[in-house]
């Protein structure tokens, strides 16, 4: 059996616990290598809070030492938006046409997929696994009805994840996580903003340091970093 490529991209806007529990689980429940990719201006948000560099940074922080997760930075080393096609069409030209290659997302990401760049052509490349999160169920009738054209196209296309390893693209299937993960990096920059303590419960201690020593996410190094070029070009 020809081995599984498995891919996360994300904004990790910062990487959080529950990122990074999904990596393990999908990693060990399919036998294969996770490659994380942050995305360095990723197509659907706006500015990102933290910089393509810091984000990537923390990814690696948050890996270190861990079996069988990497980082690619492939996305940061492209100019424009970092379209999921053209990432899974280099990895595909790096890999041949033989090998399975499973692009994992969040039910939130299933939900949007139409609004994807080329998003059926993804199928051409690779394989969606796709996690459950609150909120967002990855259920025939709720996808039926909150993105139809999403649902008419995974249908067909709907299996189980033991079959991604037989077939190099064209599958969808549901990872089930035991429970699904309430993090969110919207929530851990918000709470990092407030100060609220128990923040640093949902990041690995390397990424906690690394958020404090840049003063990441905390609204008054913001407002303190947006008066710096004004001060140092002089009174306008
Ligand atoms: N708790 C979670 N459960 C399932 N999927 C998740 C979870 N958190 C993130 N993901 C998925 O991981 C991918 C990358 O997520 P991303 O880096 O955007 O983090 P996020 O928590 O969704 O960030 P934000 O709150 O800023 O939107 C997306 O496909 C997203 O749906
Ligand atoms: O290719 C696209 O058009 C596209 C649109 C939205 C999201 N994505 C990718 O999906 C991944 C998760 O995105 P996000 O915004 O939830 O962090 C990340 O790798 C993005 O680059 C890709």
């Amino acid at each position: 059996m020809t081995p599984l490529m498995l891919c996360y991209g994300g904004t990790f806007d910062p990487v959080h616990t529950g990122h990074l529990a999904i990596a393990r689980a999908v990693r060990d429940a399919m036998h294969a290598d996770v490659f994380l990719l942050p995305a360095a201006d990723p197509p659907h948000k706006g500015p990102t809070h933290a910089d393509a560099k810091q984000r990537a940074r923390m990814l690696e922080l948050a890996v270190q030492g861990e079996p069988g997760l990497h980082v690619d930075r492939r996305e940061l080393r492209r100019a424009g938006p970092s379209y999921t096609f053209d990432t899974l069409r280099e990895l595909r030209d790096e890999v041949g046409p033989h090998v399975p290659i499973a692009w994992i997302v969040g039910g939130d990401s299933v939900f949007e997929l139409a609004a994807w760049h080329r998003w059926r052509e993804l199928f051409d490349l690779a394989h969606l696994l796709a996690i459950a999160r609150p909120g967002a169920p990855i259920e025939r009738d709720v996808l039926a009805a909150r993105a139809p054209a999403v649902q008419a196209e995974l249908e067909p296309r709907w299996c189980l994840p033991g079959q991604l390893h037989s077939m190099p693209a064209g599958g969808f299937a549901e990872f089930p996580l035991p429970q699904a993960r309430p993090e969110s990096s919207t929530e851990l920059r918000r709470r990092i903003a407030a100060g609220d303590p128990r923040w640093p419960d949902w990041v690995p201690p390397p990424v906690a340091d690394f958020i404090r020593e840049h003063r990441l996410y905390d609204g008054r190094a913001r407002d303190a970093d947006a008066f710096t070029p004004a001060a140092e070009n002089g009174p306008v």
